[in-house]
């Protein structure tokens, strides 16, 4: 597959780069980004941490936004941040534009429904697609681990815990917990996967948490002053289920923080030093 560079800038030593491809999944071009630390090489290939941005964002918000990388750069571990959906022209989108479906909303589902089942792979993409790409290209291992902020929080908790065996530790920021029982997931399931909610519970934390038979470290942070706590995020709900079960959940309410990328920015360093814990990296100076 055919990678094309379109950007590159040093930064902490290392480099983000973001680039284009063919994607046979979603059946479009897509772009993503990666950040190279500066250990990695073909002597040294490193991990990869995923992360999947939330509703209405690209692979640039939290490239930009987030100031992942100096801990990255420490620590030796790569970033990849692919986009939200498919793009282009002939993708479907929500026909009034609205922000939390179509474009920029993928969710990180294999869509069934007319139209969106044409490009709407997004799990399909980030769980073989784009991983399979990344490890032929890049010089990095098939250690994997994965985050994610709300929307995209959703899609590394379910990825995560659907995949134990390819991710080492799972991670997110304000995410939506329980998609089945939310006005953003119930909008959005129901025009991709169809009516029956029944089909939708195999993209929902909640629902997986309680089946999972795996003991994954998972860490959740969130802010209490985010606005869409109440409403669409519902981690009290995940909490319910991982007490129950003795999970490897840690949740940190955070007084005072809201949703945006000030927050994740305020916490992203111990998120991805949980990681490298998880994935047998430490700290070098
Ligand atoms: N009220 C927002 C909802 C979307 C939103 O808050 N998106 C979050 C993820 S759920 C985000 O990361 N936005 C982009 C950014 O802050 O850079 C809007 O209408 O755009």
């Amino acid at each position: 597959m055919i990678l094309e560079n379109i950007s590159s800038n040093k930064v902490c030593e290392g480099w983000h780069k973001q680039y284009t491809h063919n994607s046979k999944v979603l059946n479009c071009e897509m772009r993503f980004a990666i950040f190279l630390p500066p250990q990695a090489s073909a002597n040294n290939p490193v991990p990869v941490l995923y992360w999947l941005s939330g509703l209405t964002c690209s692979d640039e918000n939290f490239m930009q936004k987030a100031g992942a990388q100096k801990m990255a750069a420490k620590l030796g571990v790569a970033i990849v941040a692919p986009d939200t959906s498919p793009r282009g022209e002939d993708v479907a989108d929500d026909i009034n534009k609205a922000y939390d479906l179509g474009l920029g909303a993928g969710f990180y589902i294999n869509a069934t429904q007319a139209p969106w089942n044409k490009h709407y792979q997004m799990y399909d993409y980030i769980v073989h697609e784009l991983p399979a790409l990344i490890e032929t290209n890049f010089p990095v291992t098939t250690q994997r681990a994965i985050s994610g902020h709300s929307m995209g929080g959703h899609g590394a908790l379910t990825i995560g815990l659907r995949n134990p065996e390819l991710y080492q530790s799972i991670s997110a920021f304000s995410p939506i917990c329980n998609p089945i029982n939310c006005p953003w997931g119930e909008k959005a399931f129901s025009a991709y996967l169809g009516t029956d909610s029944e089909d939708w519970k195999i993209y929902d934390s909640c629902e997986l948490l309680a089946k999972t038979t795996s003991h994954q470290p998972i860490l959740i942070d969130q802010g209490s002053n985010d606005s869409f706590l109440q409403t669409q995020l519902k981690p009290e709900n995940l909490m319910a289920i991982a007490n129950k079960k003795n999970s490897l959940l840690t949740l940190n309410m955070r007084e005072g923080y809201d949703h945006s990328y000030y927050f994740i920015s305020s916490f992203i360093d111990s998120h991805l030093e949980f990681h490298a814990a998880h994935l047998g990296l430490t700290q070098q100076s």
